[in-house]
């Protein structure tokens, strides 16, 4: 059969709002030709009539035209907003297209939804592609990191398109076939669940040097200047900078101080926690920073509460140093509960994900991009099967060098009243971690004693009760 690519574009772009503009203009510039199209025609318009001389684009009036335009295997990568209208489009496209074609969702899908869809698609000879891509707005443009899953065989035809529009690192793209079907999406899940937690953290700096150290805005805004290099390099530190410095026109005051103080999310962070309780992995950082945002809009029962009693106390003159410690310390922990939830997911779902490929997909393009990633990707090539980044002998020396301040940071807080559930719920996980013995063995002896649900032994193979309610007597269970 002749397959005419003359004039055909080689992918296309459905979806042309922040992102998938964006994304197209990239494609465009790298000397791809693109379709694009978009359920309102407007989009479309505005893209072509603003961009068009960046590079060559098909601007498409209907999906029948947008999937008449390309080459084949057809490649369509949809960026619109995740859930039903994902749907939709995926509906509509599927039924324009032929076997061996692709369809790359790169939205924020859950890859519940992913596996779902691939698996319907496939029974239609269609590829489904579910690929995580971060970077916002600028990544989408000047590379993002991304994260496709799907097949091998649908990497063959994408991975070079991918990875050219991709941040580079080093000269190594960030973008790798993550796994198959919906390992591409997992991964970006936990991506953002990271991104919460790291937040959540600089945010607890931010409050600190602010509240206990009586420092104002710019001056931690040059703080944060100051720590991004070494070890906390990364671009959430920067910007933090950049926000923190940042004055507002209108009221002349420091910005930060006219945002109202109600985190918002739209729902990765929570889909994080929410499958590693299914998997049964401790995220404890990322759940404290989903809670955090919870609570910061329980705007009703912060006003209830609200009160300036709390008494001064002295603080360290070691504080700014021992934040930044308490900082890179539960970040690492942050990092290696994200790590060890793909880990498991890796096992639960047969994807043999390979972790140390995350890490450097993550140190360019995306919003938790950080120069210590290379650390978790060294980790990973030295051990693959390391238990924990925790455990890396690079990770355990440079948190064993912070725990001091650590604890100081997390004592001060607590004596000022300033809340730091990240700080201190990290470390209670470091502390849970190195306990030679954890008091889960009295939950073991109570749950035995009002439900005869048995324990083991340390000294004994097999499962055994304890007759609690007679001559505690002990049986085998
Ligand atoms: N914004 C960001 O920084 C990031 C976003 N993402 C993800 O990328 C995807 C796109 O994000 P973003 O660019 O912000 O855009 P939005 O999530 O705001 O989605 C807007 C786009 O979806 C289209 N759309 C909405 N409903 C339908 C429907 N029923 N049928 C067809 N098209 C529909 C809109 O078309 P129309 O113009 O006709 O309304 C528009 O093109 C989302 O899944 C998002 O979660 C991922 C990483 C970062
Ligand atoms: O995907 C992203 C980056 O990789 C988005 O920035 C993320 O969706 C923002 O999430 P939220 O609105 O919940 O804070």
């Amino acid at each position: 059969m002749v397959n005419s690519t003359e004039g055909k574009a080689r992918i296309a772009v459905t979806g042309l709002a922040t992102m998938g503009s964006n994304l197209a203009r990239n494609l465009a510039r790298h000397g791809f030709k693109v379709a694009v199209h978009n359920r309102s025609y407007a989009r479309t318009k505005a893209l072509v009539e603003q961009h068009g001389h960046e590079g060559e684009f098909v601007p498409a009036e209907t999906a029948a035209e947008l999937v008449a335009s390309l080459q084949r295997p057809r490649q369509v990568i949809i960026m619109v907003k995740a859930g039903g209208p994902a749907d939709a489009v995926i509906d509509e496209l599927a039924d324009l297209m032929e076997p061996g074609d692709m369809i790359i969702d790169g939205g924020n899908a859950h890859f519940a939804d992913t596996r779902r869809r691939e698996a319907a698609l496939k029974e239609r000879g269609l590829h489904f592609v579910g690929t995580g891509i971060s970077g916002g707005e600028e990544g989408a443009l000047n590379g993002p990191s991304i994260m496709p899953g799907g097949s091998a065989e649908s990497y063959k035809h994408l991975g070079p398109v991918l990875e050219a529009i991709s941040a580079k690192v080093d000269g190594e793209p960030c973008c790798v076939h993550v796994g198959p079907d919906g390992a591409g999406h997992f991964v970006k899940m936990v991506h953002n669940g990271i991104e919460y937690a790291d937040m959540q953290l600089i945010a607890e700096s931010y409050d600190l040097l602010r509240r206990a150290g009586g420092m104002e805005p710019a001056r931690i805004a040059d703080v944060f200047r100051t720590w991004n290099s070494g070890d906390l390099e990364s671009y959430l530190v920067e910007i933090t900078a950049e926000v923190l410095g940042h004055v507002d026109a209108a009221t002349g005051k420091p910005f930060v101080d006219v945002i109202a103080d109600q985190a918002e999310q739209k729902g990765t962070g929570r889909w994080t926690v929410q499958e590693a309780l299914e998997l049964g992995i401790p995220v404890t950082g990322i759940a404290e920073a989903v809670f955090a945002r919870s609570l910061s809009a329980r705007v009703d029962q912060r006003s209830a509460l609200t009160s300036t009693s709390d008494a001064p106390v002295q603080v360290p003159d070691t504080l700014v140093d021992d934040v930044r410690a308490a900082l890179y310390a539960s970040k690492v922990v942050a990092y290696a509960q994200g790590f060890d939830q793909i880990r498991a997911a890796s096992e639960q779902y047969d994807w043999d994900i390979d972790l140390g490929a995350m890490a450097t997909i993550w140190r360019g393009g995306c919003i938790i991009r950080a120069v210590f990633l290379n650390r978790i990707r060294e980790a990973y090539e030295k051990t693959p099967d390391l238990p924990s980044l925790l455990a890396d002998d690079y990770f355990r020396s440079a948190v064993e060098n912070a725990v001091d301040a650590w604890r100081r940071v997390v004592t001060t807080a607590v004596a000022a009243g300033v809340p730091v559930p990240g700080f201190s719920s990290a470390l209670a996980y470091y502390d849970a971690l190195r306990s030679e013995r954890l008091p889960a063995a009295l939950i073991q002896g109570l749950r035995d004693f009002f439900g005869a649900h048995t324990y083991r032994r340390v000294d004994k193979d097999g499962a055994f009760h304890t007759l609690w309610g007679a001559d505690r007597t002990e049986i085998d269970a």
